[in-house]
């Protein structure tokens, strides 16, 4: 990802990142590392401007083209690692926990779905992807307190899978995962990927217009712009 200053997922960011895992996936990709070209930030997660004071139209296309776009990672066939080279919180743990092995760079920066922190909601397939990673009860106390994990408390509750010194250790620890997964015939290894994560990807196939709903309703509430703009502000004055 390369959208200076922090990867926030705007509606052309995702679009650019859907279409490219569409082309991959087309083009028969024996393998994917996600990372950014920051040095300090992984991705801020969803762009609060395209929730702040939203046009209905674009609102909605935002939020097809992110569930778009999570389909296709977390269904990929083939495999997927994210070396987390930076800070990411909500939208951009999101990302990370949508592929198959996470790598991130120690010891400064923080990983976690914060959505309750900010007054908004982590929608159910944010709640699901971190509950598959870390269990139901850590990922019920990491959602409700909104919890950032440092780098060593997200690989003591399995958030992470490894930890690197910095980005060039991580896309080597990354290529690694990538090369043992390269010498395993690669229909079976998908059909258990998808195995896996079956029931978590048909819970949101089967309800995609009723979390699209929520999500425009639930951004049409004043009390959500409100803490928005807040939120935003206090980004700002930082
Ligand atoms: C009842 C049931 C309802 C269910 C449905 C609910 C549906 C709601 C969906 C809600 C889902 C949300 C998921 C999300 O992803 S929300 C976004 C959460 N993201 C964050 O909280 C991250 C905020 N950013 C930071 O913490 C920091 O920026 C950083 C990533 C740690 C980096 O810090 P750093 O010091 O390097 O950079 P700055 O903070 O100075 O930021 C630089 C500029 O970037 C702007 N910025 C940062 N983050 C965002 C963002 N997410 N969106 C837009 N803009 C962002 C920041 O304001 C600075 O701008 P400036 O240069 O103009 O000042």
């Amino acid at each position: 990802m390369q959208k200076p200053p922090v990867n926030s997922l705007n509606l052309d960011l995702l679009v650019a990142l859907r279409d490219t895992l569409v082309k991959l996936e087309k083009e028969k990709c024996k393998g994917m590392i996600l990372t950014s070209e920051s040095p300090s930030v992984f991705s801020a997660g969803l762009d609060i401007m395209e929730m702040y004071r939203p046009d209905h139209n674009r609102a909605r296309k935002f939020w097809t083209t992110l569930q778009d776009t999570w389909i296709k990672l977390y269904s990929s066939p083939y495999p997927t690692v994210a070396a987390i080279n930076g800070h990411s919180p909500a939208g951009g743990c999101l990302l990370a926990l949508s592929c198959e092995y996470r790598v991130m760079v120690g010891p400064k920066f923080t990983i976690g779905l914060n959505e309750t922190q900010l007054g908004i909601v982590a929608p159910f397939w944010f709640q699901d992807c971190m509950r598959n990673a870390i269990g139901e009860r850590q990922a019920e106390l990491a959602l409700t307190l909104g919890k950032m994990f440092s780098v060593d408390e997200a690989l003591k509750v399995g958030l992470i899978d490894e930890i690197a010194k910095d980005k060039a250790d991580a896309i080597s620890k990354a290529e690694d995962f990538l090369d043992e997964q390269s010498g395993l015939p690669a229909l079976a290894r998908s059909t258990v990927k998808v195995a896996f994560r079956e029931a978590t990807l048909n819970r949101l196939l089967k309800n995609r217009e009723a979390d699209t709903k929520m999500f425009l309703d639930f951004i049409s509430m004043p009390k959500v712009q409100q803490a928005l703009e807040m939120y935003m502000q206090t980004l700002k004055k930082k």
